[in-house]
């Protein structure tokens, strides 16, 4: 097995580029992108739609290849870590995607406790029943989910409710880092500051870093403490969300920070928003903010 994921986490992603089609079709998705994190690391993309960042996404978690550019994953390459079987099932569980349509990622005919047990005997290899059952029953009522919910299908949930059991069942594999990709969109407003208090408060404590992509301003700075902004698969902006609400360089910044202005200086606002929720325990994320 390549690489010691038990050791620090580094993604590292350097002059990445996605193009699309062929001849005169062809377009650039994701161009020569950079990034970095660990698991301290906490990075909001935002970007309008089709600014290519779920195709940067789905770069780092291997579903689509780079035209160009380079993702490594503690200095080995992420071709290295898909070469062979046993590397795959461990970077998948080291990265963990989770992705905002939640009705389709779940198996229909599956009850929820068997999608969460997958992942624990598939990527972490246990298959005692009791274990399953302990490790799934905990995650599950530690995401603030009634344990009975395991034996219901996905379309007996809620939208909620699925969204907390996806993160579930990427957080029982103990990740190094979670990408959300646009996770609370779909949600119904009354959720959606719920779920990001939950996503921002077990990272933290689990030690995972966190890639969150997002249309939404408020709800990126509130999740991440650096931000890039993509137009047209470029990174217009990056920087500390402090640096980038306060200083924001390019105009799509200044009109996204315009947009969320209510009554007070937008930039104020966001930044408010971000400190206090910082600790959610002292104070949790309003619903209202997405
Ligand atoms: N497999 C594909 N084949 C061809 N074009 C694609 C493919 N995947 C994405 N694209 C195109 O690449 C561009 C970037 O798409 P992407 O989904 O990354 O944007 P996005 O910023 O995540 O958008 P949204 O916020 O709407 O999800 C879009 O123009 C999209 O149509």
């Amino acid at each position: 097995m390549i690489g010691n994921s038990n050791d620090d986490f580094t993604l590292s992603v350097k002059d990445v580029t996605k193009r699309f089609g062929r001849g005169k079709q062809q377009f650039t998705a994701v161009n020569k992108i950079s990034l970095e994190a660990t698991t301290d690391s906490a990075i909001g993309v935002i970007g309008e739609s089709g600014s290519g960042k779920s195709t940067l996404a789905r770069m780092i978690v291997g579903f689509e290849k780079p035209t160009e550019g380079t993702i490594t994953i503690n200095g080995l390459p992420l071709e290295q870590w898909m070469a062979n079987p046993t590397d795959l099932l461990e970077y998948r569980r080291i990265v963990q995607y989770v992705a905002q349509d939640t009705s389709s990622s779940f198996d229909p005919k599956k009850k929820m406790g068997e999608s969460i047990a997958a992942p624990i005997r598939k990527l972490l290899k246990i298959h005692d029943k009791d274990e399953i059952v302990q490790r799934t029953e905990t995650i599950v009522s530690e995401l603030g989910l009634d344990v009975a919910l395991c034996s219901r299908y996905p379309r007996q949930l809620s939208g909620g409710q699925r969204q907390r059991f996806a993160l579930a069942r990427s957080l029982v594999v103990s990740p190094k880092l979670l990408i959300c990709d646009e996770v609370v969109s779909a949600l119904d407003v009354s959720v959606q500051g719920a779920v990001l208090n939950l996503i921002k408060k077990e990272s933290a404590k689990r030690g995972i870093g966190l890639v969150f992509i997002s249309h939404g301003l408020p709800a990126t700075a509130f999740i991440s403490s650096d931000l890039m902004v993509m137009k047209q698969g470029d990174v217009v902006e990056a920087g500390s969300v402090q640096e980038v609400i306060e200083h924001p360089r390019h105009e799509y910044t200044r009109a996204l920070l315009h947009a969320y202005s209510y009554g007070q200086s937008s930039s104020e606002q966001v930044l408010s928003e971000q400190s206090q929720g910082s600790n959610p325990s002292s104070k949790e994320l309003g619903n209202e903010l997405v």
